[in-house]
């Protein structure tokens, strides 16, 4: 592994920032100043769909064990492994050119740091994993059913910043429905936002809290802990996001590209079947295709052969309505990766 001069690192790291710099550079010399750098979550939730995402992309590399960078072998790219919650400031201040967070992470920190005409991140594309939403939960066996119940009181969450302004947005309006307290009779109530780093739901039991703000998915974590949602504060999934000016646009759009195919590789299925001419009509309303279905003569002449993509969640339903429409031969195809509109 090269080695790093004294004289180089100054440039490195006002590119990456200060950030356990001087470990990483040691190991990696200066080879990331002319990579795109793009943001990966090291862990969680989203860190499993990522790498998948990167292999079926084909950017390769190599993770060295405890190093939170890894060079691409086959493309002039640096992943850089970080917590999803700090890839928006990272990816904001055009420190790394592109990154993967959840949109919950996005809009949590442009409530401290809200884009300029400089920083801040551009959405890319929605990556269709890591849905879920960050919702108002209070004790099922509780008094209280509605968000405004939880004004005054005590709210723990990791989402400090989006939880702040949902309720002073509810205090506002209560204040103003309840025409304020100019006469001073009414003092102005202030929910107390706490922050803890996981494991939120037990703040309740643990009499913490009144109510707390935290993701649901499934909804098993929030019911287990005896909680239930009595509003969303934002709904969420992963993203793709860029820096205002990343260092090489082209890269960045070919890797957008790239992963667009994987998405939709996930996505659909390809679906042929054979049906009468006179029933094609009727089996292209059910299978319309992403433009529209690929139809082929057959050798006997009232037949064709029709091939087309459908969403994989509703394959079933369309195979059943394909065959009641006299459709045959239905055979359904995993798609490896696409490049499609
Ligand atoms: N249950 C979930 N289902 C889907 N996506 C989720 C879920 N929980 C979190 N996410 C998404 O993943 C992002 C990262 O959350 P996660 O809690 O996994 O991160 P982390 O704090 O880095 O990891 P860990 O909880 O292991 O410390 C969230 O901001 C959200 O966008
Ligand atoms: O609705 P569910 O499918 O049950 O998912 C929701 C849970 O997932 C996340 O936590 P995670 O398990 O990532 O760990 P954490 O509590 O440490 O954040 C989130 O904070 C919830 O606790």
């Amino acid at each position: 592994m090269p080695s790093i001069s004294t004289d180089e690192r100054p440039a490195i790291r006002q590119r990456m920032g200060s950030r356990s710099l001087p470990f990483m550079t040691d190991i990696l010399g200066n080879s990331l100043n002319d990579r795109l750098l793009f943001a990966v979550p090291k862990k969680g939730r989203l860190n499993q769909a990522c790498l998948d995402l990167l292999h079926g992309s084909d950017i390769q590399f190599h993770r060295h064990s405890r190093l939170d960078i890894a060079l691409v072998k086959n493309l002039p790219l640096a992943l850089i492994f970080l917590p999803a919650a700090d890839i928006p400031t990272f990816v904001g201040e055009g420190r790394v050119d592109l990154g993967i967070t959840g949109r919950d992470q996005v809009a949590e920190h442009e409530c401290s740091e809200p884009p300029t005409a400089t920083t801040g991140v551009v959405e890319v594309m929605d990556l269709d994993f890591g849905r879920c939403k960050l919702q108002v939960q209070v004790p099922m066996r509780g008094n209280i059913t509605k968000p405004e119940e939880l004004i005054g009181k005590n709210v723990v969450t990791s989402f400090t910043n989006l939880t702040e302004e949902y309720f002073r947005k509810l205090e506002t309006q209560q204040n103003g429905e309840t025409g304020d307290h100019a006469g001073g009779e009414k003092p102005r109530l202030k929910t107390k936002i706490k922050y803890v780093g996981g494991s939120v739901e037990a703040a309740c039991a643990l009499g913490v809290a009144d109510g707390i703000v935290d993701l649901v998915e499934s909804g098993e974590t929030m019911r287990a802990a005896g909680l239930h949602a009595i509003s969303t504060v934002v709904d969420t999934s992963a993203i793709l996001i860029k820096s205002k000016h990343p260092s090489d646009p082209k890269l960045v759009d070919l890797i957008t590209a790239r992963i667009k195919g994987v998405i939709t590789a996930q996505r659909y299925v390809l679906c042929t079947y054979n049906v009468e001419r006179s029933k094609l009509e009727a089996a292209s309303k059910i299978t319309p295709g992403k433009r529209a279905p690929t139809v082929t003569s057959l050798e006997e002449d009232s037949w064709v052969a029709v091939s087309v993509m459908v969403e994989r969640k509703e394959i079933a339903v369309v195979m059943d309505k394909l065959t009641e429409a006299g459709a045959c031969d239905i055979l359904v195809t995993k798609i490896e990766n696409a490049r499609a509109q």
